[in-house]
């Protein structure tokens, strides 16, 4: 007989599952299946953080206790009914936490979860690893799973009855349970009898369950040569090491053990890329075991997003997402700190001001970019790879954290004109050592996209004189450079400000040549303002191009035309910055607009600033006037 069947319920009645939760089971389901063994370490690992919850609100309130203050896990299996039961004497649940908890999915990062599903299942089981199974795995490998849970402190009579077959809806019902805490009963498939073993329970939860501190137990068993079969015991007997894993000696813990426990505490589903372990002691006294994941997750840019890693208070379990103890720019670190300092009553509030906190973080942010730099040093292939997904927080650092910033900026990889490719993959020290004779400046150019850096006008000289150009397309450019100014004694300049000093690169000769020509070319220059009006600041000569006629800079205090691009889009108000429209004097066109007169004259000097606008990536202010001058002078042509 099932679970379901003997259970007394009252006020029984039918719910239907959130949209999002049908669209989770059915692609789970599909596309988890090569991975079902999974469903164990998901149920192991909500009953190892009930516990830990109920261990955290018993500090206040010893009572919920109920007078047993041991906790534990107990997984075991019926052959008959083909049910596997994983119960735990943790927090448990209220009815109300049931139907919410187990029927909806109220997690930041949900919708994008949705839109980037494929239909491809390998790349689909990535995307729902990434995004975490958890309780709903079970229907990988049963057709019905039932929940009897009570919550801690409530009356014997007050517990919840949950009963789902994982199609549209579920059942609860109120019913008893003598016992605190949750009992998971699956209700396996026919073909999951696999499962029904002692030997292979065991096998799958030594994998999982090794790391986690409260002792997981199963039934002892013995052969019965009468019977010819394992024959389950009275006896129960703890199967894993139960103790916290970070408490353990480094070479004590193998690689496996240190994987699941990241698996465990992050909800991913891949490995982790490095972890760092340690434990500190002095000023402040704590243990740190960190890990970088592989991936980003969907909301790692999203405010609410859950970022930060578990706090324990001397093996006791504070808080999950305890984001003050590590920087914004560290929050996809993943792990626990366990402080031997901090007061167990601990709040948020208090985590904000305390000392011990400060310098946990500043430890950890150091333990970190050390892992950083070692992945750079000794494993750049991966390096690379975590810099792809991380990268653009990363820079956040340079300004959030000005006490790391060297080492931040010996972290940054840049996309480049030498390489000229899209990949992020030059360092500044790279860079440096490329520079010419004479150069003094890091040279960048900003803008929206990759394309539009890597075919900047801007670029045209650089390129000439063979100088290196920094290619900057991600959004957090332009504010790392706002508080990044130099690197290694160099300053960061923009090739599209105005004011660009070319001189120390250019030989006399040259500069002599261009001298002259200005000159030669002030009256053109007059009437090209005259003509252009209030639409420019001014109107120059320059050495920068060489194949482009015009191109727009602003003032080197100016704010760039992307930055300005980027604070419109964001809806806040942008100063009224007016261009510097600056010409190429070697250019065919300009010495054919030299000969022109009245209106031709008016289209061309039009067409060379909307023709500079575009090339910058901005918008002009008349496209259709722009397309009828380009016609009118086509046709004349
Ligand atoms: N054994 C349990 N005891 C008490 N509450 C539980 C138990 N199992 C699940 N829950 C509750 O149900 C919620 C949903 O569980 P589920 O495993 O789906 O997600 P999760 O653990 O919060 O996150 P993730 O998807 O990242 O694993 C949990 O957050 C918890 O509140």
């Amino acid at each position: 007989m099932s679970q379901s069947d003997t259970t007394v319920k009252k006020a029984e009645e039918t719910l239907g599952f959130q949209t999002e939760v049908k669209q989770l089971l059915h692609l789970m389901i599909h596309s988890l299946y090569s991975n079902k063994e999974i469903f164990l370490r998901e149920l192991v690992s909500n009953a190892s953080d009930a516990c830990d919850k109920l261990r955290f609100e018993a500090i206040d309130k010893p009572e919920l206790l109920e007078g047993g203050a041991d906790l534990e896990i107990r997984v075991s299996y019926d052959k008959e009914a083909r049910t596997i039961t994983i119960a735990d004497n943790g927090i448990g649940l209220t009815k109300a936490e049931a139907v919410a908890n187990l029927g909806t999915i109220a997690r930041s990062g949900t919708k994008e979860f949705f839109s980037q599903l494929s239909g491809d299942k390998q790349k689909d089981a990535q995307l729902i690893g990434q995004f975490g199974v958890g309780f709903y795995s079970s229907f990988i490998v049963a057709d019905k799973v039932t929940v009897v849970s009570r919550r801690a402190g409530e009356p014997v009579d007050q517990a919840v009855f949950w009963e789902s077959e994982g199609q549209g809806e579920f059942t609860v019902a109120d019913t008893e349970k003598a016992e605190r805490g949750t009992s998971v009963t699956l209700h396996l498939r026919a073909e999951e009898d696999d499962f029904l073993s002692g030997w292979k329970l065991r096998e799958v939860l030594r994998r999982y369950s090794d790391h986690i501190s409260l002792p997981v137990l199963m039934q002892k068993e013995e052969y019965d040569s009468e019977k010819g079969e394992q024959v389950k015991k009275d006896e129960w007997e703890t199967i894993n090491q139960a103790s916290a894993l970070w408490t353990r000696a480094k070479n004590e813990i193998t690689d496996e053990q240190y994987t699941e426990f990241y698996k465990h505490v992050s909800h991913d589903f891949e490995e982790p890329l490095a972890w760092t372990h340690n434990r500190v002691e002095g000023r402040s006294e704590y243990t740190q075991l960190l890990y970088l994941p592989k991936h980003a997750p969907f909301d790692l840019y999203d405010r609410d997003a859950r970022r930060g890693v578990k706090l324990y208070v001397k093996r006791v379990f504070i808080m999950d997402d305890a984001e003050q103890l590590l920087p914004s720019y560290l929050r996809f670190v993943r792990g626990v700190i366990d402080s031997a300092d901090l007061p167990l009553n601990v709040s948020r509030e208090i985590l904000q001001e305390s000392r011990d906190v400060k310098s946990i973080r500043e430890g950890s942010t150091k333990r970190i970019l050390s892992l950083l730099e070692d992945l750079a040093e000794n494993r750049p292939e991966d390096y690379a790879g975590f810099w792809t997904e991380f990268g653009q927080v990363i820079k956040e650092g340079t300004g959030e954290d000005m006490a790391n910033q060297e080492r931040i900026a010996k972290l940054l990889r840049f996309a480049s004109t030498h390489n000229d490719d899209a990949i992020q993959n030059v360092t500044l020290a790279d860079y440096i050592s490329r520079m010419k004779e004479g150069q003094d400046a890091i040279y960048y150019v900003t803008a929206d996209t990759f394309a539009a850096a890597k075919n900047s006008p801007h670029l045209e000289i650089f390129r000439k004189k063979g100088l290196e150009v920094l290619l900057l397309s991600d959004r957090v450019d332009e504010w790392m450079l706002s508080h990044f100014r130099q690197f290694d004694g160099k300053s960061f300049v923009s090739v599209a400000k105005g004011g660009l000093d070319l001189d120390k690169l250019t030989d006399e000769a040259e500069k002599k040549h261009q001298e002259e020509v200005a000159e030669s070319l002030k009256p053109l220059l007059e009437r090209l303002k005259t003509s252009l009006g209030e639409s420019v600041k001014e109107v120059k000569v320059t050495n920068r191009l060489v194949d482009s006629p015009a191109c727009v800079v602003v003032g080197q205090n100016d704010v760039s035309p992307h930055l300005l691009r980027l604070l419109k889009a964001a809806g806040q108000e942008t100063p009224d910055i007016k261009p510097v429209l600056e010409i190429n004097p070697e250019h065919a066109l300009i010495e054919k607009i030299k000969g022109t007169e009245g209106d031709a004259f008016d289209d061309w000097a039009h067409v060379l600033l909307d023709q500079a606008m575009l090339a910058e990536g901005a918008q002009i202010a008349d496209p259709a006037a722009y397309v009828k001058r380009l016609n009118g002078l086509l046709l004349k042509s």
